[in-house]
């Protein structure tokens, strides 16, 4: 897919701007602090309806401003669907097609982007929050199922939790009405268990690819899911539903001494293993590195393959973190194939030599100076 053009009205450090980008690379280019990131992130909020550097909306919008409005048209194979948000102190709206969305798991899906950012080379060595931040973003884009099941996982958790420390208060006594949490998060917890496993099956046969191409065939990539529970490949969602159930159940007076659900995928991780080491552990930085790569390149492929369409790639400020070889993989592997999204103080060595026809964009305080 392509994201023809974009408009953006108060948003971050934009007054009024409207763009027209290349189906191939757009590079944004300026000093810091200009609103290169800013004009990366309103694609990124234009597909998830959501920022990847803050959870507070509010922030989107310009200062002094009272509403922040983003739109685009994204052209697909079977044609150009516009695309609009609106941010305001009341929430937020979504259209598709100049109708509005009730949901917002209605509107996401319809604009697929993959963001590759400095943070996101740590996404080996990070906390296990980032990998499941990771894995839900990435799998909800795919699937509205999943987004669906984790949506409403996220409002059972919450509720139980909050019960579990009435009960822990001795403000509530009931338990039955814990066990029907616990049925009901159960249930969802197991679909969004098995999606995961699924997807990142599918997702490490196109990372073992091409880790096996950048390491020369020198290490072989394996991804492991880990969890409290036992979630074979080919498991079925009742039988993790019934270890998970069982799990919350033995565990009742535990978790409300604590206050806090144990179990379920709020707590599970994702580990990287090369040559059968854990990476995160054992991997160089090296190492640590070209496995993130692998797994954003490996991105690409897995979302063309699930939604029949090429995800736009936003590279903030990533290529000046690799080196020239690494660059070179990222380049060869999008050219001709992504629409992309980079923004650099400055194009240099490789990249310059590598990117084709570029389409340039000199940024100066939320202002676009030319375009060529
Ligand atoms: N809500 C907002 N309203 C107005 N200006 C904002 C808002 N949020 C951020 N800014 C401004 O946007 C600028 C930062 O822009 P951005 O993060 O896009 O920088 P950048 O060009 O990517 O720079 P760097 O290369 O340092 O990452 C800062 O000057 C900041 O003050």
């Amino acid at each position: 897919m392509i994201l023809t053009d974009l408009h953006l009205r108060n948003f971050r450090n934009y007054d009024d701007l409207q763009v027209e980008f290349s189906p191939g690379i757009n590079v944004m280019i300026g000093e810091n602090a200009q609103g290169k990131t800013n004009l990366l992130e309103s694609i990124y909020v234009l597909a998830l309806t959501k920022s990847h550097r803050t959870a507070n909306d509010k922030e989107l919008i310009k200062w002094q401003g009272s509403d922040a409005f983003i739109s685009g048209r994204v052209k697909k194979t079977n044609g150009t669907v516009p695309l609009e948000l609106l941010f305001n102190s009341k929430g937020k709206k979504a259209k598709v097609n100049h109708l509005e969305q009730a949901k917002l798991s209605q509107y996401i899906g319809q604009l697929n982007v993959i963001l590759f950012a400095p943070e996101d080379l740590s996404l080996v060595k990070g906390a296990p929050a980032m990998r499941r931040r990771f894995m839900d973003m990435e799998f909800g884009q795919m699937s509205n199922k999943y987004l669906y099941n984790s949506g409403q996982y996220r409002t059972i958790l919450k509720q139980r939790n909050q019960y579990l420390k009435q009960l822990q208060q001795r403000k509530q006594t009931d338990r039955i009405f814990l066990q029907v949490l616990s049925d009901q998060l159960a249930a969802y917890g197991a679909e969004i268990m098995v999606a995961r496993v699924n997807f990142l099956q599918q997702l490490e046969g196109w990372a073992q690819v091409i880790h096996d191409e950048i390491s020369q065939g020198k290490e072989k990539l394996t991804f492991h899911y880990a969890s409290q529970l036992t979630v074979a490949d080919d498991a079925t969602v009742e039988s993790v539903y019934e270890q998970l159930l069982a799990l919350l159940t033995k565990n009742e007076s535990r978790e409300i001494e604590l206050g806090s659900t144990l179990y379920g995928p709020q707590r599970d991780d994702l580990k990287f293993l090369v040559n059968d080491n854990n990476v995160q552990t054992y991997g160089s930085q090296g190492q640590q590195r070209t496995t993130a790569l692998s797994v954003k390149l490996a991105e690409i492929d897995l979302m063309k393959a699930q939604t029949g369409e090429y995800p736009l790639l936003l590279l903030d400020d990533v290529l000046s973190e690799l080196d020239d070889e690494r660059q070179t993989h990222l380049l060869t592997a999008i050219q001709d194939k992504v629409q992309t999204f980079l923004t650099t103080t400055s194009l240099s060595g490789v990249a310059r030599q590598l990117i084709k026809e570029p389409k340039i964009f000199e940024i100066e305080q939320g202002i676009l100076l030319n375009e060529d």
